[in-house]
């Protein structure tokens, strides 16, 4: 990547943040889920995902409450919300991803819909984080590997004035992504307005 490397300002990364048998069974539960597609712009991502707590409409940017997690995902919400310092319940929206081989994650930000705090857990196979900000002489860049079990924090200008993505995946990979809402109170971490 062309640019400037530099950390972002509210990354944390944190390897093994589950251990192996931790995520031999979380593999196995997941692997039971059913997936949905990703229709964006009309096409349809390879990636597929399942939404709990609340439901991304990624043609309307909003938000509907759905089916809570469930409780046998409970202790994973839990570690990740120590990471990241909030009370379980602030990570109202649960995101499990499932990127088959080659599957891709394209440059975005988080929805403006979502609070300040974006924790992600990786399982399976290794990849890339890639971020990316400004432009021309003003570009900086960073990559991160997201070793399986790792969790990482995006918080501050890692939240919402970096990009990020994920180059395609070697092997199969599941993340599960847990999201802060605008405006909520959420423990230590609340935001006005
Ligand atoms: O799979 C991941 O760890 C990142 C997913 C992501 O960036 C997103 O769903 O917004
Ligand atoms: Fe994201």
């Amino acid at each position: 990547m062309r640019g400037v490397h530099e950390r972002p300002a509210g990354l944390t990364y944190q390897p093994e943040l589950i251990d192996d048998d931790e995520e031999r069974s979380l593999l196995t539960a997941l692997d039971a889920l059913d997936f949905h597609d990703v229709r964006m712009h009309g096409q349809i991502a390879r990636r597929t995902v399942r939404h709990f707590g609340f439901d991304y409409d990624y043609g309307s940017f909003q938000l509907t409450e759905t089916e809570a997690l469930p409780v046998a995902l409970h202790w994973v919400r839990d570690r990740c919300a120590n990471l990241a310092g909030l009370a379980p319940e602030a990570l109202a929206q649960a995101l499990v991803t499932r990127y088959p081989p080659g599957s891709v994650i394209g440059w975005h930000r988080d929805a403006p819909t979502f609070g300040p705090t974006v924790v992600g857990l990786s399982l399976g196979s290794a990849c890339l984080l890639r971020f990316q900000r400004g432009s021309g002489k003003d570009r900086r860049v960073y990559e991160l590997e997201l070793a399986p079990r790792s969790g990482y924090v995006l918080t501050g200008a890692a939240r919402s004035s970096w990009q990020h993505s994920i180059p395609p995946v070697p092997q199969l990979r599941y993340s599960l992504t847990f999201r802060t809402l605008r405006g909520a109170r959420a423990g230590s971490d609340s935001l006005a307005g």
